[in-house]
């Protein structure tokens, strides 16, 4: 799929975008685009008076119907062909996505006992083993064991990534492979309802929904063609009424230079390839309308660890407290740390051996582990002889320390705070009711944060980092990484509450997560990008999904999605504004033998009144394949503010919308001048 990725635009896809072009002049397919539809009818209309010459008017001209009526006719096909050209990479992404969901045998358990069965047998809640070199055969979690498992069929990255029961990596993608292990996987979805599945159907487009948006534009547009339409059916008698002899393919070559063909023809290309462009990012939106909200979004919100700072939180120092020895802090560190499998835990245990530290493991026999919690910010263990070992936030602590009737050592909060200052975490070792010291946890903030969030900044959106931190090494990342705002000390429940608080005000808010504890506020987000390698709860509350799991990535995806409104504004804005050298062309060219003065209004000085109308009608026709290259990577964009950016698009492609065709309609006059 990675491959297909990269290849643009292969032969392929453009020999089967232009048989798709023709499937598409199916009149209930073209019925769902207005503007063109009429054009079609126009088209129709135009190639009965060429095939019946005389039926309808004694005065028909064969050839000049004809080119009309070819001239109409590619019009619509190039409109077409953007749709079917923007489709195009999902359709070759969905096959490539299909040749990979072969059908593979399961290993069902059934009442302990292992029953070989077909993987469309497999229903929700169903258990399954998967060993070394087998394929997953439904998406699921892992109910036990750990692999490391080849994901590479969805998300195009060849390194495996660790599966693990419990915990945020416990979720499984059917079709991918076990490179080593075994795993028990419980089944969470039915056939039909796969990841897998609902990648097929979105990549290519056969969910696709008008966005509230596009759906505002194309009834802005269907009004603009309805109001032309009358006027040109009230021309016919007016120009009589005036002994002027106005034929129907000039009627209708009008009208179609009249209506908003340009953006008519490119605005469901535009979209298509907004929501493609996120998806060549790794990115599955579910809607169109995801896409859309990112490029509304007003404010951002970013965990700390592993977004704004690489989030491998390695333990680089031991600091004593009160007259406790380092070697007692390094000693109580670890025992608190021998079960904890986070990076943090591990990074506890790897410092013991880089500072050649002992401890006597043996003490940890037989405790109970008490696990990291977002919630309390401590784990450790509780030894058998009844001793209580944590290790955790600062302030969670010594909370628990007071009240065991503990003292607070006076160097414990100078300690700390120099390790916030210098945007460190720092963590508290503590036993019963003794404090030992410090373990500086150190992250590092990825390069380039600033500029990025300076760009977000100018685009108006407003960054807000949260983080499960102190207050203090918060506010130090945070000036550090320049984001705007911070949330310090932030439990999961918090998160949620911001963002409510945020939507209260009128703002749309993006946001990422990975854990089933983010589900509600990725569910409550506007944009809410779930990680892939998280958990199921959280991917299905989501309305995006990472396949590199990278929650930097949001930052992009908002990006993109700015970059699909303003390429549908710039490009409306064009559209509507080429119609005005249009009006110049043909008008003074219908009504010229009647009224001489309209020959002042001929200011292309255009060769004939026929050649006008045709010339018009060319470059109203080829003005469509001319933009798709612009409706498809979008406009060039620098981030700005709404209101600048409006200034700017009515400057470029207003004032471009109305000189650009001048020029066009002049030079395809001077060539169309030579043959009539
Ligand atoms: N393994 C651990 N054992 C004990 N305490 C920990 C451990 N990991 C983190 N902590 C403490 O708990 C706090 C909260 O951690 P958590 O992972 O919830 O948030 P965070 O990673 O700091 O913030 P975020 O990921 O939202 O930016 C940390 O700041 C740290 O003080
Ligand atoms: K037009
Ligand atoms: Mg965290």
């Amino acid at each position: 799929m990675s491959a297909n990725r990269k290849s643009m635009l292969s032969s392929a896809i453009i020999s089967r975008a232009i048989r798709d072009s023709f499937i598409k002049l199916n009149p209930k397919t073209m019925a769902k685009n207005p503007v063109m539809f009429v054009v079609e009818i126009g088209t129709f209309i135009v190639l009965l008076l060429t095939l019946f010459p005389g039926y309808f008017d004694t005065k028909d001209d064969i050839g000049f119907n004809l080119t009309v009526f070819l001239i109409l006719l590619f019009t619509v096909l190039f409109a077409n062909f953007a749709e079917a050209l923007a489709e195009g990479r999902g359709k070759a992404q969905a096959d490539s996505l299909k040749n990979s969901k072969k059908e593979t045998s399961a290993n069902k358990l059934v009442g302990g006992v292992v029953k070989v069965v077909p993987s469309t047998e497999l229903r929700k809640g169903d258990v399954v083993v998967v060993a070394q070199g087998e394929m997953i055969p439904g998406d699921g979690e892992v109910i036990e064991g750990l692999a490391s498992v080849d994901e590479s069929a969805i998300t195009g990255e060849s390194a495996p990534v660790i599966k693990e029961a419990g915990g945020d990596f416990s979720s499984v993608t059917g079709g991918t492979k076990v490179v080593s292990d075994r795993i028990v996987v419980r089944i969470t979805s039915d056939p039909g309802e796969s990841f897998i599945d609902r990648m097929i159907s979105l990549v290519e487009g056969a969910k696709r929904q008008k966005t509230p948006n596009e759906l505002a534009l194309n009834t802005l547009l269907s009004s603009l063609t309805i109001i032309f339409l009358i006027v040109v059916v009230t021309l016919g008698p007016i120009a009589g009424y005036l002994d002027i002899d106005l034929q129907i393919p000039v009627l209708i070559a009008l009208l179609v230079c009249l209506i908003p063909t340009t953006i008519g023809g490119l605005l469901s290309a535009i979209g298509i390839a907004g929501m493609d462009r996120v998806t060549q990012f790794n990115v599955l939106a579910m809607s169109g309308k995801a896409v859309e909200a990112a490029g509304d979004i007003n404010t951002m919100i970013l965990d700390k660890t592993g977004t704004i700072t690489y989030g491998n939180r390695m333990a680089s120092e031991f600091l004593p407290v009160g007259n406790a020895s380092i070697q007692e802090v390094g000693a109580w560190s670890a025992i608190s740390s021998v079960r904890d499998e986070t990076p943090e835990g591990r990074s506890v245990l790897e410092l013991m051996k880089k500072q050649l530290l002992t401890f006597d493991e043996s003490i940890a026999a037989g405790s109970d582990f008490i696990e990291f919690k977002a919630e309390t910010r401590m784990s450790g263990v509780d030894l058998k002889d009844g001793r209580k070992v944590r290790k955790g936030s600062v302030d969670a602590v010594k909370k628990w320390v007071t009240a065991q009737g503990g003292s607070i050592p006076t160097d414990l909060d100078g300690g700390s705070d120099s390790i916030a200052r210098e945007g460190g975490t720092p963590l508290a070792v503590a036993v019963d009711n003794r404090i030992y010291g410090l373990i500086y946890l150190k992250d590092t903030v990825k390069p380039g944060m600033r500029e990025r969030f300076e760009q977000l900044r100018q685009m108006g959106i407003k960054t807000i980092m949260c983080t499960g931190d102190n207050p203090l090494t918060a506010a130090t990342i945070a000036r550090e990484a320049g984001v705007d705002d911070f949330v310090a000390e932030s439990k999961p429940e918090d998160k949620i509450a911001l963002i409510r608080r945020e939507q209260a005000d009128g703002k749309l808010v993006a946001m990422t997560g990975d854990g089933t504890n983010d589900a509600p506020a990725l569910a409550q987000a506007d944009v809410g990008l779930a990680m892939n390698s998280g958990t199921i709860a959280a991917k299905e509350a989501a309305n995006m999904v990472d396949l590199d799991s990278d929650p930097s990535k949001i930052i992009e995806v908002v990006s993109i999605g700015k970059q699909l409104l303003m390429t549908r504004g710039a490009l409306t804005t064009f559209s509507i504004a080429n119609d005005i050298a249009k009006y110049f062309a043909i008008i003074p060219a219908m009504f010229i033998l009647a009224i001489p003065e309209m020959k002042a209004l001929n200011i292309m000085g255009l060769g004939s009144p026929l050649s006008a109308i045709l010339s018009a009608l060319i470059f109203n026709a080829i003005i469509i394949p001319l933009l798709i290259p612009l409706a498809m990577k979008g406009v060039a964009y620098k981030p700005m503010s709404a209101s600048k950016l409006l200034s700017r698009n009515i400057v470029i492609y207003g004032l471009g919308g109305i000189i650009v065709p001048f020029i066009g309609i002049k030079l395809i006059d001077l060539v169309v001048h030579l043959w009539i």
